[in-house]
C-alpha cells in the first residue's frame, strides 16, 4: 500500500546540480519546512531549496478515514523505540514520523489543537522572550489559519479565516459522535472551543481538512506556490546528511546529500544566508549530531569532531497514553458487506469527498480533564482523551484478507485513551554509529514517575465513569472489562490493575518534542536561542516540534506549524526584510 511514486518524484534528486548555491537552504519538508519554504520564497531576491528524505505526497493520503493504513507504509520512518520495562510491556514501542512532502501532517490524524495558552506562558516564563500566548504565538495560529466553520470562525479574537491552513470540522459524523459528546456531557463536561477561550471539556474538533480532504502542510502552503514562484527549489527523494560548518569561524554554509532510493546520487549545495533544520523531533537533533553538535561524549566515541558540545537529544517528551479502557459499540459502523463499502467508495470518490470515507470515525472526539495534581481553577486539564476506532475482532472485520488497516469510519470497539499531557519524565535519543542511515536509539523512558502512572489512571477512572451515563446505556455502549496480558491477576479497577494496565498497553500520542531545546543562553540544556538560532554556530536554525521546550498540553501539528510561521518571520527580520 502506497508504494508507488512516479518517475518524476523519483527522478527530482537529479533536478539537484553538486555545488550550486542558494540563499536559504530547509532540510526536511515536513510540517514546519513546508510552511518556511512557502513563507520564504515570498522574498522574490531568496533563492530557496527544500530537500526532503521522502516523495511527493500521494493521493491516498488524503482520504481521511485511511489515516490507519500510512503508519507502517513507505511514508512512514517506521521508527521503534528502544524496549524498556516501564512501557509497552516491556518491548520497544512504535513511533511513526512522517517521511513525505508535509511530513507527519502528511499522515497524522489531521486533529487541530493548539494547546492551552499557559502553555506559551510557561515558555515565555523560562527565559524565551517573545513566545508567550497572546502576543508571541496567537498571532501566528491565526495567520495561518482559514477557518471554515462559521460558528467558531466568528470568534475573530481567536480565530481567522483567510490563512493558508484550512481547518474546519469533517464533512461525515457517524451516529456515535454525539453520543459521545453527550455522554462526556451528562459527566458534567462543557461544550467548548479548544482553540478559544476554554480548554477544559469535550469538543467535536476540526481538522487540518478542505472539504472532506487532508490538507498537510504541504497541501496548503507549498502546493499553491510551488509552481507559481521560480525562487523555490523543492526535492524530494534526497537526505541531507550532513551541515557543512567551518572548523574555524563555526559558521553553517552548506550541505551534504545522499539520493534516499539510489546513494550513489550525492553532492553538497550551499547557502548564502542560513541553514534550517526543519527535520522533526527524532531527525533533527540525528542530523545535528551527525554534524558535530551535540553531547562531546556521544560524538568523541563516534570519531565525529566536536564543532559545539550541547544537549542535543535530550528532553525528549512525548505525551503517553495506553489502551486500557474499551468499549464496544452498539451501533456498530462496519459495513455489512462488500456492497456498502463500495458505496462508500463511490460517495467519497465521485459525490464530493462525502460518506464515510470523509471523517474519521470516532475519532471526531476530544475530551480534556483534570488529574488530581491539576488545579481546576486554572483551565489547565493535564489529560486530554482520544476516542480511537477499531474493530473488536478483525478476523471478522471484511478486511481480513487485505494487506490494509481497517478504514478509521468503520468500527465496533472504541478505546478511549487518556493521555497525559505534560509528564513529569524526560526521554533522550542518541546516535550510536556516524552512518547517516543508521537509526537514532530513542528511550523515552515513559512513566519513569509515578506520578504519570497517577495521572494515567486518574484518566482511566474518568473514562471508566461513562459507562453509567443514562446515554451510553441506552445506546449499549459495553465497557470491555478484558484485562491486557499481564494484568489478569489484579482485580479491574483496582489502583494496581491501572498502574498495570498502563505500563502493558502504553501507546505514544505520536508526539514527540523538545530533543532541540529552545532556552535563553542561562539554560544549559538549550539547543537554540528564542530566535532558534543553534549556540555556537552562526547561520544554522532548528525551526519544527523539536525546539518545544516543554511540550504543549494537546495535539502537536498546529503547534508546529505556528512554529515554522514565528520562525519564518524571525528569519526575514533578522535579514532585514519589512514584515
Ligand atoms: C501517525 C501520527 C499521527 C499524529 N496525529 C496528530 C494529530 O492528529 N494532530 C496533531 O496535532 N498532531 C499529530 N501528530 C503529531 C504532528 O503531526 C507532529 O508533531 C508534527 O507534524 C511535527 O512537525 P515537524 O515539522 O516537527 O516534523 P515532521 O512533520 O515530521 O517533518 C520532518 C520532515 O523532515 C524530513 N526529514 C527527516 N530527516 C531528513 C533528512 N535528513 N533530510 C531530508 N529530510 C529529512 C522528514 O521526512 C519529514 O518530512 C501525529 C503524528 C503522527 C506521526
Amino acid at each position: 500500500f502506497f508504494k508507488t511514486q512516479t518517475p518524476a518524484d523519483l527522478s527530482s534528486p537529479a533536478k539537484l546540480r553538486d555545488g550550486e548555491t542558494f540563499d536559504f537552504i530547509i532540510a526536511g519538508g515536513g510540517t514546519a519546512g513546508c510552511v518556511l519554504a512557502s513563507r520564504l520564497s515570498e522574498v522574490p531576491d531568496w533563492k530557496v531549496l527544500l530537500l526532503e528524505a521522502g516523495g511527493e505526497e500521494p493521493l491516498e493520503a488524503d482520504i481521511p478515514a485511511f489515516g490507519q493504513n500510512l503508519k507502517l507504509s513507505a511514508l512512514d520512518w517506521q521508527y521503534w523505540t528502544q524496549p524498556q520495562n516501564t512501557s509497552c510491556g516491556g518491548e520497544a514501542c512504535q513511533w511513526p514520523r512522517g517521511k513525505v512532502l508535509g511530513g507527519s501532517s502528511t499522515i497524522n490524524d489531521m486533529i487541530y489543537n493548539r494547546g492551552n495558552r499557559l502553555d506559551y506562558d510557561h515558555w515565555s516564563d523560562l527565559g524565551n522572550v517573545g513566545w508567550d500566548y497572546e502576543n508571541g504565538v496567537l498571532p501566528y495560529f491565526k495567520k495561518s489559519e482559514d477557518n471554515l466553520d462559521p460558528d467558531i470562525a466568528r470568534d475573530i479574537k481567536y480565530h481567522s479565516v483567510g490563512g493558508y491552513q484550512s481547518v474546519g470540522r469533517f464533512p461525515y459524523t457517524d451516529e456515535n459522535v454525539p453520543n459521545i459528546i453527550k455522554g462526556f456531557q451528562e459527566l458534567g463536561y462543557k461544550r467548548v472551543d479548544f482553540n478559544g477561550p476554554h480548554v477544559t471539556g469535550v469538543m467535536h474538533l476540526q481538522a487540518t481538512q478542505y472539504k472532506g480532504e487532508r490538507r498537510s502542510t504541504n497541501g496548503a502552503y507549498l502546493e499553491p506556490v510551488r509552481r507559481l514562484r521560480n525562487n523555490i527549489r523543492v526535492i524530494t527523494n534526497v537526505r541531507v546528511t550532513k551541515i557543512l560548518i567551518d572548523k574555524g569561524t563555526k559558521v553553517a554554509h552548506g550541505v551534504e546529500y545522499v539520493g534516499e532510493k539510489d546513494r550513489r546520487f550525492r553532492g553538497k549545495v550551499y547557502a548564502k544566508n542560513d541553514i534550517i533544520v526543519s527535520s522533526g523531533s527524532i531527525n533533527s537533533p540525528q542530523l545535528l549530531m551527525l554534524s558535530g553538535i551535540g553531547p562531546k561524549e556521544t560524538l568523541e566515541t563516534l570519531n565525529i569532531p566536536v564543532i559545539k558540545d550541547l544537549k542535543v537529544g535530550h528532553n525528549l517528551h512525548d505525551h503517553i497514553g495506553a489502551f486500557a479502557v474499551n468499549y464496544f459499540v452498539g451501533n456498530s459502523t462496519r459495513p455489512n458487506s462488500s456492497r456498502d463499502f463500495f458505496r462508500d467508495a463511490t460517495l467519497y470518490s465521485r459525490n464530493q469527498r462525502t460518506g464515510p470515507w470523509s471523517g474519521i470515525g470516532s475519532l471526531s472526539v476530544v475530551a480534556y480533564t483534570n488529574s488530581r495534581y491539576a488545579n481546576k481553577s486554572m483551565d489547565y486539564p493535564d489529560i486530554q482523551f482520544s476516542t480511537i476506532p477499531s474493530v473488536a475482532d478483525s478476523r471478522d472485520s471484511g478486511f481480513c484478507d487485505v494487506d490494509v488497516a481497517v478504514p478509521w469510519c468503520y468500527y465496533n470497539r472504541i478505546t478511549f485513551m487518556p493521555a497525559v499531557l505534560r509528564p513529569k519524565c524526560r526521554g533522550y535519543l542518541t546516535i550510536n554509529s556516524s552512518d547517516p542511515f543508521a537509526r537514532p536509539l530513542i528511550y523515552p523512558n515513559s512513566f519513569c514517575d509515578h506520578q504519570d502512572l497517577d495521572v494515567i489512571s486518574d484518566g482511566f477512572k474518568a473514562a471508566v465513569k461513562l459507562a453509567d451515563t443514562k446515554v451510553f446505556k441506552d445506546n449499549d455502549f459495553r465497557l470491555d472489562k478484558t484485562p491486557p496480558a499481564g494484568c489478569s491477576h489484579l482485580q479491574f479497577g483496582t489502583d494496581d490493575y491501572w498502574v498495570c494496565a498502563a505500563i502493558q498497553t502504553t501507546h505514544s500520542n505520536y508526539h514527540p518534542v523538545g530533543t532541540c531545546k529552545m532556552g535563553p543562553p542561562t539554560d544549559p540544556d538549550a539547543v537554540v536561542d528564542p530566535q532558534l538560532r543553534v549556540y555556537g554556530v552562526k547561520r544554522l536554525r532548528v525551526i519544527d516540534s523539536s525546539i518545544m521546550p516543554v511540550i504543549t498540553s494537546g495535539n502537536t501539528n498546529a503547534p508546529s506549524i505556528m512554529i515554522g510561521e514565528k520562525g519564518a518571520d524571525i528569519v526575514k527580520k533578522s535579514y532585514g526584510i519589512k514584515l
